[in-house]
């Protein structure tokens, strides 16, 4: 009788065949509150320390409609507040941020805990099952074959690359002098170059050639990549396909994978030519890398490195990559040829693989190296200083044992890639549960954990006055009184990066080459950085910079 009279009454009259679904539907949902409510996954999850939840949305009202700069200064706040562990739910998603050493230890060490979350499936069209999406048996055993194509002996050939690029970044930027620019466009656009030589042995002859475009699509396909981070409409896949972004991204994938693919065939083409003219490359990439190749050379010295501590500190002096000019896939195609199960296409996923990861990063990590010297002229100075002691006056190129030199310009990058981590978050899709060690709480198996880098490197337990500039927290003394994950910029364990040495030579050389030729000035702070953290921490307000030409430049 009563809605009788509602119906009449006109205005709410149309809505009376909604009321029937609605209700179902909301009780519905209620039930299957309730339900979820008594699982395991939920009642583990709970017990866990973290912020408020609303039924059915969870914690999704703090990130819905929220700028990434927004979630990540919430971020922050979360985890200031709840120490070592927080729990977020994402509706029904359970999501755990971890920024303990030993409990990222327990992850990060494992062979179990490998498997990505499910944001990294945006990478899958241009990356397929290369090396830093993919996981299980094909993971391990691509990991294990593509390890030896980043031996020191294979990287000290790119030294020479790594200095004609750092060279043609000093004279493109001369047209910045006594302006304030991005110094970010600079460094993405020489990491690319640099990643095309060494990765495919390909160079960009200039506008217009296929190089240019490549490295044009690499730029433009990141970005593609951070706005499906950052707009929440385009995660989903449904609505991504239907934009004219998935059109765009179309294209610059044609225009990727057809370089790719077509330096690969030139290359296979070649090698078997060659091969069927008796002509073999020498030495091959076994030699190159055999444990007893640098005692065969003419003896020189090798020693350990201080500092970073790493599994691929063992050192030699001999420049033994100059013998011969390598390329990533030069040697995937010298493996495959020798009997490694790796097919072209799984040869094209780990180049783009390479080309993807080596970019951002870089780029990213040499912007704020450059920043930071910027601001403190002080520590730039000592830099400086240190240029002048291995170079002195001489125009020369920097060589592999220069960089071995340059101890305290390593611990200035360590220190920047410390506060300001290229890789802000590692996310890992957790398959069975896990105890945790900091504190006693369970990761249910399902959740996703979050191992929060950033938040890791600034943890004044660990750090004292952990937001100060302070390249001296990476002396031998201090980083061997540290935890081993607390320093985990390239990620650490068996899935750790496996460009990280590559990075470390290319910035060194990168970074002293420009400080060679320019004093770089800023006069803002840190507190100015506006941080952008997605899947590559940047500046939002653009990487700010001014350079000033040395007496004596090179
Ligand atoms: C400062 C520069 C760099 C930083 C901070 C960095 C950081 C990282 C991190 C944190 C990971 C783990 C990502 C995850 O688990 O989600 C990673 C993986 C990886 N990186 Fe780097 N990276 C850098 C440079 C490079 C370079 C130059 C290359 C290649 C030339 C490279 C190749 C890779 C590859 C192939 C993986 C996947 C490894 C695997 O899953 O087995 N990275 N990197």
């Amino acid at each position: 009788m009563a809605v009788q009279q509602i119906t009449e009454g006109g205005n709410v009259g149309y809505m009376f065949p909604l009321v029937l679904p609605l209700t179902t539907a909301l009780i519905g949902l209620i039930v299957f509150y309730y339900w979820q409510q008594n699982k395991r996954y939920v009642k583990l999850g709970n017990l866990m320390p973290g912020p408020p939840t609303l039924p059915l949305l969870g914690n999704a009202h703090y990130v819905i409609g929220k700028s990434h700069n927004e979630i990540l200064e919430l971020a922050v706040r979360l985890g200031r507040q709840y120490e070592n562990i927080a729990r977020v739910w994402i509706g029904p998603k359970l999501i755990v941020f971890l920024t303990s050493p030993v409990d990222i230890e327990i992850i990060l060490s494992s062979n179990v805990y490998i498997k990505k979350s499910d944001e990294y499936r945006f990478f899958k069209p241009w990356l397929g099952n290369g090396l830093l999406i993919s996981d299980g048996d094909h993971w391990r055993a691509h990991r294990k074959m593509i390890a030896p194509a980043f031996h020191q002996n294979v990287l000290k050939s790119f030294v020479g690359t790594f200095n004609s690029n750092s060279l043609n970044v000093v004279k493109r930027m001369e047209k910045e002098i006594g302006k304030v620019f991005d110094v970010h466009d600079y460094m993405s656009e020489t990491t690319v170059d640099i990643l095309l030589e060494t990765a495919m042995g390909h160079k960009r002859m200039g506008e217009n050639d296929d190089g240019f475009n490549y490295a044009m699509a690499v730029m433009k396909m990141c970005d593609i990549l951070h706005a499906r981070h950052l707009k929440a409409y385009l995660r989903f896949d449904s609505i991504f396909n239907l934009t004219n972004v998935k059109k765009q991204q179309e294209k610059l994938l044609g225009t990727i994978h057809g370089l790719t693919k077509r330096v690969i065939k030139e290359k296979k083409a070649l090698y078997e030519k060659n091969l069927s003219e008796g002509i073999v490359p020498t030495p091959s990439l076994s030699q190159i890398i055999a444990d007893d190749y640098v005692e065969k050379l003419p003896a020189k010295t090798t020693k350990k490195v201080e500092g970073l501590r790493d599994d691929l500190d063992e050192i030699d002096e001999n420049d033994v990559g100059e013998k011969r000019r390598l390329a990533f896939l030069d040697l995937m195609i010298e493996l495959a040829k020798n009997g490694a199960n790796l097919n072209d296409e799984e040869i094209k996923e780990e180049v783009d693989t390479i080309m993807f990861e080596g970019h951002d990063t870089t780029a990213a990590g040499s912007s704020f190296v450059l920043c930071l010297l910027g601001i403190h002229q002080n520590i730039q100075a000592r830099v400086y200083q240190e240029i002048k002691t291995v170079f002195g006056n001489s125009k020369r190129e920097c060589t592999f044992a220069d960089t071995l030199e340059m101890k305290y310009l390593e611990r200035v990058i360590l220190e920047s890639l410390r506060l300001y981590p290229p890789v802000p978050i590692i996310a890992r899709k957790i398959h069975e549960d896990v105890q945790l060690l900091s504190q006693n709480y369970v990761l249910p198996a399902g959740c996703t954990v979050v191992i929060g880098t950033f938040k890791v490197h600034r943890r004044e337990d660990i750090y004292p006055n952990p937001e100060e500039f302070n390249p001296d927290n990476f002396l031998p003394e201090r980083t061997q009184n540290r935890h081993y994950y607390s320093f985990i910029p390239f990620s650490a364990g068996p899935r750790s990066c496996v460009g990280r040495k590559y990075a470390m030579i290319k910035l060194k050389i990168l970074i002293s080459t420009i400080l060679r030729n320019y004093r770089v000035k800023s006069n803002l702070t840190e507190k100015d950085f506006k941080l952008q953290g997605d899947i590559i921490l940047k500046r939002s307000d653009g990487f700010r910079l001014e350079i000033e030409p040395r007496v004596a430049t090179i």
